[in-house]
């Protein structure tokens, strides 16, 4: 069946959409993808919403400012499916939605996704699957990483055998480990762009350190370095996710840009090969996804420490687009009632199918 994926990562830079072949197991085609923008105003509504996030914490009514957001959210949504379609010629069979995560605390059991899965299902005409982490963490999982059982089905598609893993660099870093029986294991690692992001756009320097020269130019403060990676993230055993604000940068305000740059670059790299370290066998190949992967100087860091580092996009795969094409494959899975997260995946007490249906209730529009 074909279903269109769509995700909106921490990094506030657009949304991807991507559209998949596929029945939840496996992969019969890759299908168009695109990135729709979000403009200036619509950016600085998420911007707010994710500030209003981290006060509120859970606390209370939820902030005003989601509603705004929300409506955002479902417009760009709604404009890249809309292109993504007419590329097409159709409609898809099936939609998965992830929506705009603003706040993570999986140890209150709260992820807060923003963008009303129905409002896509009517204005598409087609059913909708969201919230596909709701279950998990309500049966005490972390509600992430769920692109594992994705990971697992690219490794099937393009014949790399374990042990490997694949890393996505995205606003906040997270890897998925296969065996050589094929046995899954997945985390967050740390951080990935979104901390040297911060750090570029508080500096009025831009929105990411672009091809990663200014990491390139400065020098690592192992100081800094080794106090961050005594963050609580990197003791104690078994999977575990982030907030992508997880991490203090307030050290960086008496650092040039190159060095705080060059030490966050060592940082997101340095937190992959830790929890590397504990993986039962060292993956022979990595594959990594996610922006990141067009960061040389990121790359470089990680080959030093990993071995050998392929971007996605060296593979045969699409860098940007594994995220969404994971949310189509796993609304498909959602539809059948197949598991979405496991045990060694989210820390789930077993494996677990999540997800809402939302289907249109409106008969959908002529297609023009
Ligand atoms: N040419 C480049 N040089 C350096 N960094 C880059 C480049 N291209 C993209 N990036 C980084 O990738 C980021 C976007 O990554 P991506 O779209 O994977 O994140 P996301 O999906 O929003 O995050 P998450 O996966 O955490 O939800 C940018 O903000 C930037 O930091
Ligand atoms: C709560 C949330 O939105 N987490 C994202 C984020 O971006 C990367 C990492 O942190 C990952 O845990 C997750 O997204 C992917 C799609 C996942 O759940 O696998």
């Amino acid at each position: 069946m074909l279903v269109m994926g769509y995700m909106s990562g921490t990094s506030l830079d657009g949304v991807d959409v991507a559209v998949l072949d596929t029945d939840g197991e496996r992969i019969e085609a890759f299908g168009p993808a695109m990135m729709m923008p979000f403009s200036a105003a619509e950016r600085a509504a998420l911007e707010k919403a994710t500030r209003d996030a981290l006060a509120w914490d859970g606390d209370g009514p939820q902030p005003l400012s989601f509603g705004l957001a929300g409506e955002v959210i479902e417009a760009a949504h709604l404009r890249a499916g809309n292109r993504l379609i007419a590329q097409l010629g159709r409609r898809p069979d099936l939609v998965g939605f992830h929506g705009q995560t603003v706040l993570h605390r999986p140890e209150r059991r709260l992820s807060v996704q923003i963008g009303d899965p129905q409002v896509i299902a009517e204005e598409l005409g087609v059913s909708v699957v969201a919230q596909m982490r709701q279950d998990d963490l309500l049966a005490g999982g972390q509600g992430a990483p769920l692109v594992p059982c994705y990971h697992a089905a690219l490794a099937e598609n393009i014949g790399v055998a374990g042990p490997m893993a694949f890393l996505n660099l995205g606003g906040v870093a997270n890897l998925t480990w296969i065996g050589a029986d094929g046995t899954l294991l997945a985390c967050d690692t740390g951080p990935g762009n979104g901390l040297i992001d911060q750090l570029v756009q508080a500096r009025g320097a831009g929105r990411y350190d672009d091809d990663g020269r200014l990491a390139a130019a400065g020098t690592v403060d192992e100081v800094v370095l080794a106090r961050l990676l005594s963050h609580d993230h990197f003791r104690g055993e078994g999977p575990k996710s982030l907030d992508r604000y997880d991490f203090p940068l307030d050290w960086t305000a008496d650092r040039s840009l190159e060095d705080a740059a060059a030490t966050l670059t060592a940082f997101t790299a340095e937190a992959v090969a830790v929890t590397a370290r504990a993986l039962p066998q060292a993956p022979k190949v990595w594959v990594v996804c996610g922006g990141g992967s067009h960061n040389p100087t990121l790359m470089q860091a990680l080959r030093a420490r990993l071995g050998d580092c392929r971007t996605a996009d060296q593979v045969g795969l699409r860098s940007d687009f594994v995220e969404a094409e994971a949310m189509a494959f796993l609304a498909a899975r959602s539809l059948r009632g197949l598991p979405l997260t496991f045990p060694a995946t989210t820390g789930a007490p077993h494996p677990l199918t999540g997800g809402t249906l939302h289907r249109p209730e409106r008969a959908p529009a002529e297609m023009v």
